[in-house]
């Protein structure tokens, strides 16, 4: 919220000021732009606009005299097809010379930071535009030259921001005779290629297209001296009935509020009533929105108290579901709490509640519903969503129920745990999972062999919250989550598939128990212990973990973020039945050099390493082996 009557004490007289680099490039982009839909210029102006207003009624609350007599808050649309000029003013809390400063000489908006690091150093980039909108600054998409005259409500001084977009900006002070009484007023001088946005029904059009967004009235004058005349009526939509709201209008309130260019995935609207009575009209995009993963993790949803906008700053929704934009209107809230107050307020708190439950069970009645529909909010949101599998302990089971996942069997993903439950084998009482970095690896991974002998589904978790609420969930319908590459796989007891057949410790002859010992004593440090698997059918050898360190893939992850002063040491299974294995076990009893199984034990261990994607322990070392042994294997 913008501080009301911050008195300018010491502000300068005209003066030339550079725009920050950022703003620089984005409006180099801006000028130079071929995205074909400069449409949305207008909008967002309008939108500021509306914002403005919005600001000023809530600061009204505390101090009615930044009001005045002008009580009726609204934007004003007027043309000026001659003069090739549009102007959008508003009578809302204006701007200081501070205000103008900082808002329009830098890069406020965490959207318009996205969008220019998601463009790199590519300037070709401009059609993005039309996708994230860039607020203020894409007037210049259709203005040679810009002027903003502004006073803020409640000061006496009004001030004219002039910019031809062309690397700086003044500001001066705006003659008392041009200057609005209170608010805003921006003036684009339109560029050639660009006069029909002066024509009345160019402005009306836009304004139509998206005036069930905007929450104050619009009025356009068509001509200099013309009459107003009202073309959006600012009721707020979700205040109206289902009925009287069209798909277009939903489409277009959500592109707005979310910044979003796409069609919402779901829309949920409704009215809770009960102890606390609040509207509610929220989106699930179906594209991710930028900046999802910043670690801010802030929310998209705004606060209203009886359509009176307090604060898009408050945490409505929890962390994991801040793709989730919209409005939350309600009738309890004292419209006199400060946001501080507000966010401890119990009926905050209560709201908080409902509609998080409320958007997790129409995300589950989506996936009942509409399983291709799901599958996408999924593959956009599933990485968001399972954060709160491992913070939200509350409603781990309503995420269980709508969380999807890549399987052994079904590695395209798509598979929920309730159906993984449904068809466990014969004796299996565990889900088994996988966890590692690149769903590709996993699938491939030796660790499933002996798994897909038996029929077992494993789940493959390659996002990198899954290593973290995996580790601490208790399990889903009373069966425990245990990882595959951690202790002993007790999976013996499960029957073979059909045609299947699988190593088990059994299995293993004297002359292979004589040879884990000695690749043992070979690899030293490098291993915790060397033992049979009952994992492997197809490779020689993999790595696990001991039964209560840290899994292997997340070992990995938090070695790879600094998180492990020391890494444990793994556990090398080896095939008791692999080709391999049985020849050094050959040699080993007939005695003479031991070279060639040392080169092996080291071998084994490194390709084993590699199955998971890590380097050889000693690159140099390695080479040196494998060409000893590929030596004498060609020789
Ligand atoms: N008509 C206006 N009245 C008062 N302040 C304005 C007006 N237009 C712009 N501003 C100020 O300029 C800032 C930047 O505007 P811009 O449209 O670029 O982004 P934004 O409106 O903050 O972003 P968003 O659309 O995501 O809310 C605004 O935050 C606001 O402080």
């Amino acid at each position: 919220m913008v501080d009301a009557a911050t008195p300018e004490t010491s502000a300068p007289k005209g003066e030339s000021r550079a725009f920050e680099a950022d703003v620089s490039r984005l409006l180099h982009l801006m000028v130079h732009s071929v995205y074909s839909d400069r449409d949305i210029f207008l909008r967002e102006l309008v939108a500021n606009g509306a914002d403005a207003c919005e600001k000023l009624r809530t600061m009204a609350l505390q101090n009615d005299a930044l009001l005045g007599g002008d009580t009726e808050l609204g934007v004003t649309i007027a043309c000026d097809p001659e003069g090739k000029t549009l102007t959008v003013s508003d009578n809302g809390v204006g701007m200081s010379h501070s205000d103008l400063v900082e808002a329009l000489g830098t890069i406020a908006r965490s959207g318009t930071r996205a969008f220019l690091e998601q463009l790199g150093e590519k300037a070709e980039g401009s059609n993005l535009i039309g996708q994230f909108g860039v607020g203020f600054y894409s007037a210049f998409m259709v203005a040679r030259s810009v002027d903003v005259l502004t006073r803020k409500a409640g000061a006496a001084e009004a001030w004219k921001w002039s910019s031809d977009g062309q690397g700086a900006y003044t500001i001066e002070p705006a003659a008392e005779a041009d200057a609005p009484a209170r608010g805003t007023r921006v003036v684009l001088h339109l560029s050639e290629g660009s006069e029909d946005y002066a024509e009345p029904h160019t402005a009306e059009r836009i304004v139509r297209q998206h005036g069930s967004a905007v929450p104050v009235p619009v009025d356009l004058i068509e001509k200099p001296g013309a009459e107003k005349r009202r073309i959006a009526d600012g009721t707020a939509i979700w205040t109206k009935s289902k009925s009287d709201i069209s798909a277009e209008d939903y489409t277009s309130f959500y592109q707005s509020v979310a910044t979003q260019f796409d069609e919402p995935a779901l829309t949920i609207h409704y009215r809770a009533e009960g102890r606390h009575e609040y509207n509610v009209l929220a989106f699930v995009p179906s594209t991710p929105p930028l900046a999802l993963f910043d670690p801010l993790r802030k929310g998209r949803m705004k606060l209203y108290v009886r359509r009176m906008f307090i604060s898009d700053e408050l945490e409505i929704l929890p962390g994991y579901l801040r793709f989730v934009s919209g409005v939350v209107d309600s009738a309890d809230l004292p419209l006199n709490l400060s946001r501080e107050t507000i966010q401890d307020s119990p009926i905050l708190a209560a709201i908080r509640k409902g509609v998080t439950n409320r958007v997790l069970s129409e995300l589950d009645k989506l996936a009942d519903k509409d399983a291709e529909l799901f599958g996408k909010v999924w593959t956009a949101f599933g990485p968001v969503l399972k954060e709160g599998l491992y913070e939200d302990y509350e409603r781990r089971d309503a995420l269980f129920s709508i969380a999807r996942f890549a399987t052994s069997k079904q590695p395209e993903g798509g598979r929920s745990l309730k159906s993984y439950v449904a068809e466990l084998r014969e004796n299996q009482t565990d889900i088994w999972y996988l966890v590692g970095d690149d769903a590709k690896r996993l699938a491939a991974s030796p660790h499933l062999e002996g798994f897909r002998a038996r029929g077992i589904e494993v789940l493959l978790l390659s996002d990198p919250v899954d290593a973290f609420w995996v580790q601490n969930a208790l399990g889903y319908e009373g069966k425990p989550f245990k990882s595959v590459t951690q202790g002993s796989a007790d999976i013996a007891n499960v029957p073979l598939a059909e045609g299947e057949s699988a190593p088990d410790d059994k299995d293993m002859g004297a002359d292979v128990a004589s040879l884990l010992a000695f690749v043992k004593q070979t690899l030293g440090d490098a291993v915790s212990d060397v033992r049979p698997s009952t994992r492997l059918a197809e490779s020689a050898a993999c790595l696990v973990a001991g039964e209560h360190g840290p899994d292997r893939g997340l070992e990995r992850l938090l070695a790879a973020h600094g998180k492990l002063s020391e890494a444990t040491k793994p556990v090398l299974e080896v095939n008791p039945r692999h080709g391999i294995v049985a020849s050094l076990a050959a040699r080993l009893q007939g005695g003479g050099d031991k070279t060639v199984i040392e080169d092996a034990s080291f071998l084994l261990l490194d390709q084993a390493r590699a199955a998971e994607g890590q380097p050889p322990v000693d690159a140099a070392a390695f080479a040196q082996r494998l060409t000893r042994l590929m030596q004498s294997a060609l020789a």
